[in-house]
């Protein structure tokens, strides 16, 4: 579904990001991860829009999506989370959610003012969408809410949510277990499994190790911008560079 071809991204002297290939098959769970500061979150901003590569190509369902602007790829079934939580704070969940649907709505600025027949019809499945998509996510019954008075956990679930209502195929999900508990973070687990037996396929960006080699079929590992290994769960524990990239993190902090 997914494809990235030698990959290159360099922001002044410093190459964040420096020829990855990844391959993100349809229906799999696929994990990126890598020290703080290896490239992960640029690859993210590569895929949807919002850098462009300086070297390689990106794929989706085989056709280029360099460049394209961010609302574009989205349309074509990409949605993303964010690592740090970007709702919009002041307005309800469910305000929220609808926000997500923008980009699947034809009306234009005069069929809204004429309120046509048309409108209202997409506003209906608009709202249709947006309250599956809490359901999906578990925040049923918290539609009226304002964002910003939501428990940390379902703010980020919140996010999913909107990212569910542009109806993508492929999710990203930029550390969706930051800042959760302990039992958020099983949640989490839950609804990533779900997601993926919903046919949607997933990438994840994810710094706790327990959730990735427990959702993922496939790791991804970078360093330094460059891809250092790749593999299953297991293959990816044993092997040695990474458990050197993440020693040495250790050490360094020791
Ligand atoms: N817009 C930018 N301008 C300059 N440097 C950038 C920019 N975006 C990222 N970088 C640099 O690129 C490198 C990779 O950053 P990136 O955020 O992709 O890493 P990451 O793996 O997502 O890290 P983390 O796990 O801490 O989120 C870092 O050295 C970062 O400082």
């Amino acid at each position: 579904m997914l494809q990235l071809t030698s990959v290159t991204k360099t922001f002044g002297g410093l190459t964040a990001v420096n020829d990855v290939s990844l391959h993100v098959p349809e229906g799999e769970i696929v994990g990126l991860i890598g020290p703080n500061g290896a490239g992960k979150t640029t690859v993210f901003n590569l895929i949807t829009g919002i850098y462009q590569p300086d070297n390689g190509d990106i794929l989706f369902n085989g056709k280029s999506v360099l460049g394209k602007y961010t609302h574009d790829i989205v349309s074509l079934g990409i949605a993303r989370t964010f690592q740090t939580i970007r709702l919009f704070h002041d307005l309800t969940v469910l305000e929220n959610v609808l926000s997500g649907c923008h980009c699947r709505m034809k009306s234009g600025v005069l069929t809204g003012m004429l309120q046509t027949k048309a409108l209202r019809e997409e506003e209906r499945k608009a709202m249709i969408w947006s309250l599956k998509a809490l359901k999906t996510v578990g925040l049923s019954g918290k539609e009226t809410l304002i964002a910003k008075n939501l428990a940390y956990g379902n703010q980020r679930l919140l996010e999913i949510a909107r990212a569910l209502a542009t109806q993508p195929r492929l999710l990203i999900l930029d550390e969706p277990a930051g800042g959760m508990n302990e039992q958020e973070t099983q949640q989490l687990v839950k609804l990533i499994m779900q997601l993926q037996s919903q046919g949607y396929t997933i990438l994840l960006i994810e710094h706790d190790m327990s959730l990735v080699m427990k959702v993922c079929k496939h790791i991804v590992v970078l360093e330094y911008g460059a891809k250092i290994a790749e593999g299953s769960p297991e293959q990816i524990k044993q092997n040695p560079k990474v458990i050197e990239a993440y020693l040495g993190i250790e050490e360094e902090e020791e």
